[in-house]
């Protein structure tokens, strides 16, 4: 079988149980891909290694069955009729209050079964990513977004059906699969595959009706974009960062741009700037929860002025 990051493990550990057998050759994977930063000129002073051979990160085709099956189920699953209800249960619902760092440490017991690069917590890889921001001098909201992005991975103690509607890269439902999806050949089991209107190229939208009237396939970014969105005063740049992140196909792939408007198009730069910390950061060595807490705890109450967040 193919190598693998995280295997085996207990996934489904929605108790807070202690996590076994974590695989620790997460070592082979400092790796960048060079054509993905080329162009960044956020990255000049970039924390990364340039002497590692980044090119390993997201390698899905050789990935292990765990990310693939993963994928196949995701992929099969997010329709746009259960975008509708996870939107709907969405709004009307509470599902927890708490501030921000008891997420963090809520979250620490899921392990992303979607992701091929880390065998890390989650309080572990959102530390190295708002860390790898602040050591490159990025301003405090960025490095407040790297501390926080992931925190909508919370959806899965909350309802979720399994992790396939939580996290994972994201995409467009309503109009045709797109090609630059990783495995793109799973959609053909998704029951919008061959939909006489979601099957088509423009699906619902027409080209140029804005990032904000699409709908992405729900899952962690999502869910917290709408929770940053009302209860923070993180600027548009940050909301963005959240929201696109797992966007590979847009971000990095180049597809959808069809309908983006002129506000998209500066809301893409900042996720591309932002997007190397979230990835590149994997390999970076594991942070010291305790030691760092004080500072951020600062930084969030500069962000979340009512400090205990509805969920
Ligand atoms: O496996 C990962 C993980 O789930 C991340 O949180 C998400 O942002 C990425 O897009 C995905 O590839
Ligand atoms: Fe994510
Ligand atoms: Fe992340």
């Amino acid at each position: 079988m193919a190598p693998c990051a995280l295997d085996p493990v207990v996934y489904d550990d929605r108790d807070g149980q202690a996590l076994e057998n974590l695989s620790d050759d997460i070592d082979s994977i400092n790796v960048i891909r060079a054509d993905m930063i080329r162009g960044s000129d956020l990255l000049e002073k970039s924390a990364f290694d340039a002497e590692k051979d980044k090119t390993q990160f997201r390698q899905y085709e050789d990935a292990c069955d765990r990310v693939k099956g993963f994928y196949r189920e995701q992929h099969e699953k997010q329709t746009v009729a259960y975008n509708l209800k996870a939107r709907n249960d969405f709004k009307f619902k509470t599902r927890a209050e708490m501030t921000i760092w008891e997420a963090m440490e809520k979250l620490n017991t899921l392990i992303d079964e979607s992701d091929p690069d880390t065998s890390l917590s989650q309080i572990e890889h959102l530390l190295q990513t708002a860390e790898a921001m602040r050591r490159d001098g990025k301003p405090r909201f960025m490095q407040l977004t790297g501390l926080i992005h992931d925190l909508g991975k919370l959806l899965f103690f909350y309802g979720a059906e399994g992790q396939w509607d939580v996290v994972g890269d994201t995409f467009l439902v309503g109009c045709a699969f797109d090609k630059r999806i990783i495995y793109p050949d799973t959609f053909k089991g998704n029951p919008d595959y061959n939909h006489e209107i979601y099957g088509t190229k423009h699906g619902i939208y027409s080209p140029g009706c804005g990032m904000e009237n699409v709908m992405l396939s729900w899952g962690h970014d999502e869910y917290l974009y709408h929770i940053t969105k009302d209860q923070s005063t993180l600027p548009d740049e940050a909301l963005a960062m959240i929201r696109y992140h797992s966007f590979y196909p847009w971000h990095t792939g180049g597809a959808y741009h069809e309908f983006m408007n002129e506000h998209d198009h500066a809301m893409l730069a900042a996720v591309k700037a932002f997007n190397p910390y979230d990835l590149y950061s994997k390999s970076d060595d594991v942070p010291t929860v305790e030691q760092l807490k004080p500072y951020y705890l600062e930084l969030i109450d500069e962000y979340f002025p009512t400090r205990v967040i509805r969920w």
